[in-house]
């Protein structure tokens, strides 16, 4: 049989060649302990020699092991989360899994809704992108099964950023370059991550190096920064330190519509196209793509054995 003719055999056609019912092959494909092993194996033997492949969805509706797994991202159009979700996807491809992706746009009611329906799915585990306020309860019916990245949690594994270590990075490259003027750009503070704890971090640095702080927070957009940038700039300003690359976007737009050239721009994110767009700026690499490969590692650990709830810190480092 070629293996075009092998896709198109349905559970019927080996049920018909094994000479057993249809119920009896789902068993055979669900380990049910219950097959008696003559009857197994003479399944077994057709799906060898036919070449017979069922397909993931329909094991998974059989309520067997599915070897899919669910990915619940904040943003679909999130740069930082798409590099994630690349790491991601290539260490659970390897691993013979497929990926089904949803969006909580930060909303804990769309988060529990989708976690129903992946539980429903009979998904093998659950790769969650956390928020502020994010619940972990909602992660009940996956104990064990189960990564949270970019918040930290208590209950169930995570891979967290270095947020404030991104920030520190920027501040000192600048510092050490003697600058003294140096402004920040950040998210509302009632984001918990990217928001409070990189402000934080400005704050911090200001301090220890004598610099009057400067700051605005706004929304994740680069819009957002964009509109707040004359906030933050007077005649001496010499750097913007941004908390993500997208800020960076809208910040060193603006500085371009002002001339202001002698104004330095960082972001967070080791984006391409920051750099494309704007090549005097510089982004700190926040490891988002390792991160995605580290949480997959980590749920595969999980899934085959049960590892103990673990978590882990991405480290930045500065693109040079
Ligand atoms: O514009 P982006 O490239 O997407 O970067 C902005 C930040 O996005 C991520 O933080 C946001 O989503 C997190 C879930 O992925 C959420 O926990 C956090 O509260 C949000 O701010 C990313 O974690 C940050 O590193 C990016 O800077």
């Amino acid at each position: 049989m070629t293996p075009k003719q092998a896709q198109k055999l349905t559970i019927l056609d080996i049920a018909k060649l094994a000479g057993v019912g249809k119920s009896t092959v789902s068993r055979v494909l669900t380990h049910d302990p219950r097959v008696k092993p003559a009857t197994r194996e003479k399944v077994e033997q057709v799906i060898r020699e036919s070449g017979y492949v069922p397909s993931k969805s329909a094991q998974s509706m059989r309520g067997g092991n599915s070897r899919v797994i669910g990915i619940l991202v904040s943003r679909l159009d999130s740069p930082s989360e798409n590099k994630a979700v690349r790491g991601i996807l290539e260490v659970i491809y390897a691993a013979d899994y497929d990926a089904v992706i949803m969006e909580s746009q930060f909303c804990t009611d769309k988060t529990r809704e989708h976690i129903a329906v992946l539980e429903k799915r009979n998904v093998d585990g659950v790769i969650v992108f956390g928020f502020s306020g994010f619940d972990c309860a909602i992660l009940d019916s996956f104990t064990q099964r189960a990564v949270v990245i970019a918040v930290d949690t208590d209950s169930v594994s995570s891979v967290s950023y270095d947020n404030k270590g991104m920030i520190s990075l920027a501040m000192a490259q600048f510092t050490g370059k003697g600058l003294k003027h140096i402004s920040y750009m950040g998210v509302d503070p009632a984001d918990r991550t990217t928001g409070q704890l990189r402000l934080d971090a400005y704050l911090e640095a200001c301090a220890q190096q004598h610099i009057e702080p400067c700051y605005q927070t706004g929304e994740l957009s680069y819009d957002s920064a964009y509109t707040l940038t004359d906030a933050v700039l007077s005649t001496q300003t010499q750097a913007i330190v941004c908390a993500s690359d997208t800020l960076a976007m809208g910040v060193a737009k603006r500085l371009q519509e002002l001339n202001r050239t002698d104004v330095l721009v960082s972001g967070v994110g080791a984006t391409d196209l920051l750099q494309f767009m704007f090549p005097n700026t510089f982004s700190v690499d926040p490891g988002y793509f390792d991160a995605g490969q580290r949480a997959a590692d980590l749920l595969l650990q999980h899934l085959r054995q049960s590892a103990d709830v673990t978590h882990l810190v991405q480290r930045s480092c500065l693109p040079f």
